[in-house]
């Protein structure tokens, strides 16, 4: 891994205890840059979501996960250590889920869980941190920031909770961020500021983002790097001029054409 990349994987494979016979990721590889924006698309099913927990390790015990290179920022991740894991996590990795509300305590208030999420990464205030914190939601477009901040999960709808989280993922200033669809709940102008948002933190902080989604709009309007999957595999990379204006693989200009 170079100094430029925040995440690499070789020849990933996840096979689901509980699932099918076949591999439900079947010798990935990919690489992330800093500062870029690079998207896993592919449809549904695929295997995008198991690559992303694969890298968090957030796999059952009983699924077998399995790869020759696993780095991110710098770490050369050789086995699940918990440990390990948790270091990660807590200090690199940002992860936004798909389905927000069981990312959030519902015994805390927004603020108490934002303001944590802050002092855990950066040595400020409670008093600083409350004002990045109002300062975030507002770009996320909470114009009510103040008074986001005294509610309790279950008072916000699921898209407003998935823009808690996402404030609350970018302002651990992670090197990795890790985005699971993360704007399918929400509509369309609040999407779009969210898409602006993470673009303007990978550039401004050097983050890198692997943004996973199936919707090819998206990615046309934010992402540097693309990369398609389909059953497990992945069948085509490039940058985003390349994958939109020159597709090498039928299933790729396929997926194109299907939004044309
Ligand atoms: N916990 C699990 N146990 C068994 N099989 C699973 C589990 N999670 C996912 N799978 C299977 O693994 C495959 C990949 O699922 P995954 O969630 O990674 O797809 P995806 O590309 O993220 O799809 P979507 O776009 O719908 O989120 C699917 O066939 C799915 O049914
Ligand atoms: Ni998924």
């Amino acid at each position: 891994m170079n100094d430029k990349e925040v995440l690499k994987i070789e020849n990933l494979f996840v096979h689901f205890g509980t699932g099918s016979k076949k591999e439900a990721v079947n010798g990935v590889s990919l690489t992330v840059q800093k500062g870029k924006i690079t998207a896993l698309i592919g449809e549904s099913g695929c295997g995008k979501t198991t690559v992303a927990l694969a890298v968090m390790g957030l796999l059952g015990k009983q699924d077998e996960v399995k790869w020759s290179k696993l780095e991110i920022c710098q770490n050369m991740i050789q086995n699940m250590s918990f440990r390990k894991w948790q270091f990660i996590r807590g200090n690199k990795v940002s992860m936004i889920f798909q389905d927000p509300l069981d990312s959030l305590d519902p015994l805390f208030t927004v603020g108490n869980q934002i303001i944590e999420g802050i002092r855990s990464h950066q040595k400020v205030s409670k008093k600083q941190a409350y004002n990045l914190a109002v300062k975030q939601l507002k770009n996320l477009q909470f114009e009510d920031a103040e008074r986001i901040m005294k509610c309790y999960p279950f008072e916000l709808s699921g898209g407003m909770c998935q823009r808690v989280m996402i404030a609350i993922a970018i302002l651990a200033r992670p090197g990795l961020l890790i985005a699971d669809e993360p704007t399918t709940a929400l509509d369309v102008t609040v999407q779009a500021e969210i898409l602006k948002q993470i673009y303007q933190m990978s550039r401004n902080y050097n983050m890198g983002v692997l943004f996973i989604t199936h919707d090819l709009g998206v990615v046309a309007e934010i992402a540097d790097n693309v990369y398609i999957m389909h059953n497990g595999k992945i069948i085509e990379d490039g940058n985003v001029e390349k994958i939109f204006n020159h597709p090498v693989q039928k299933y790729t200009k396929a997926l194109l054409e299907s939004i044309l």
